[in-house]
């Protein structure tokens, strides 16, 4: 089996997945038609082209104005089911998803609408696909912490549905410690945390998420490069790092995959995994961004099989279905390393 043929076939985990950003421009036209809304592009290619970014601002423009025509339990059953079915075309046996509920509240639509349409394709994925999916209510770090209080006391009622909480949108002037209180909030609630940091913003960031939120995974975290000491604690702790290699690149926080760092931190000793971020908006899911890696870096089966490994062991699925999954990933390796 060549590397490209292992890439696919490897049982994989996912662990850093924006749902509204697997809104593929095809669902987005069709979606648009359905509810009345109107887009400023008339085309699948006049999308694509609008993709072009400078920086994480810039994505998170057109991502929100594209997260617009999801009005309906049943538009975000489809914009699930869509990724979950792509995800098993790729062998992905268990993901872990954040969503943005205050993108879809502050428009006016309800959470139960949201949280219904996600959680019944996931339940159909388990069924009818045998993926493992759970799901991370993201808090969009833009808006004041207050906001974040009010939407975790509504999401409260529907805790058991998902396993934690994390942090996105614009990093760069809204750092973690804004956010203290909710954290310690959700941690009390017996929410497993995760936050982006430094990903555009500096290693300062990802050090107060470790010490001021308490994450228990960080998201990105590329920047903590910057801070040998700060590489060594990470290391100490154990800490996962969520690496996107694709989203790196589109948004401009890496400048070509021939110098992505994701081989360097492995070799470092840090717990890296390899994660699609936002799909539909930076090239790829997620064995695109292992096959970027194999044509750009001297990646190796041995580097896919760690990394893979990484994933499951820095997941929050249950020790039992852990064992399991590891046990499966280890007979892939065996047999076709
Ligand atoms: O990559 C990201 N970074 C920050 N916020 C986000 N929201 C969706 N994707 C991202
Ligand atoms: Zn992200």
């Amino acid at each position: 089996m060549d590397l490209l043929e292992y890439i696919e076939k490897i049982p994989k985990a996912e662990l850093h997945l924006h749902i509204e950003g697997t809104l593929q421009p095809e669902l987005l036209l069709k979606l648009a038609k359905r509810n009345n809304v109107s887009l400023p592009y008339s085309s699948i290619q006049k999308i694509k082209d609008a993709y072009q970014f400078q920086n994480l601002q810039d994505f998170l423009d057109i991502y929100y104005a594209g997260a617009n025509v999801l009005r309906t339990e049943q538009d975000f059953f489809d914009l699930t089911w869509d990724y979950l079915e792509d995800a098993h075309r790729q062998h992905i046996i268990h993901v872990e998803i954040f969503f943005d509920p205050q993108t879809h509240t502050e428009r006016g639509i309800p959470f139960s609408v949201i949280i219904s349409g996600i959680h019944k394709a996931m339940e159909r994925a388990k069924k009818n696909l045998g993926i493992n999916s759970q799901l991370i209510l993201s808090f969009l770090r833009h808006l004041p912490e207050e906001s974040a209080f009010k939407t975790w006391e509504e999401a409260k009622q529907y805790k058991h549905l998902f396993v934690g909480i994390g942090l996105d949108s614009s990093e760069l002037g809204n750092p973690p410690k804004k956010f203290k209180n909710i954290f310690a909030e959700a941690k009390k609630d017996g929410m497993k945390l995760v936050a982006h940091a430094g990903e555009e913003g500096p290693a300062s960031y990802v050090r107060e998420a470790i010490d001021v939120l308490n994450i228990d995974r960080i998201d990105h975290g590329n920047k903590c490069l910057d801070d040998e000491n700060l590489v060594t604690e990470i290391i100490k702790k154990g800490l996962a790092l969520t690496i996107c290699p694709l989203s790196n690149i589109v948004l401009k926080n890496t400048p070509c995959m021939e110098e992505h760092p994701i081989l360097k931190m492995l070799e470092k000793g840090l717990k890296v995994t390899v994660n699609s971020d936002d799909p539909a908006y930076f090239g790829g899911n997620l064995v695109k961004n292992f096959e970027a890696m194999a044509t750009n870096l001297p990646l190796t089966k041995n580097h896919v099989y760690q990394l893979t490994k990484n994933a499951f062991e820095a997941s929050f699925i249950d020790e039992s279905l852990k064992e399991q999954y590891l046990k499966q990933l280890d007979e892939f390796h065996h047999q076709f390393a």
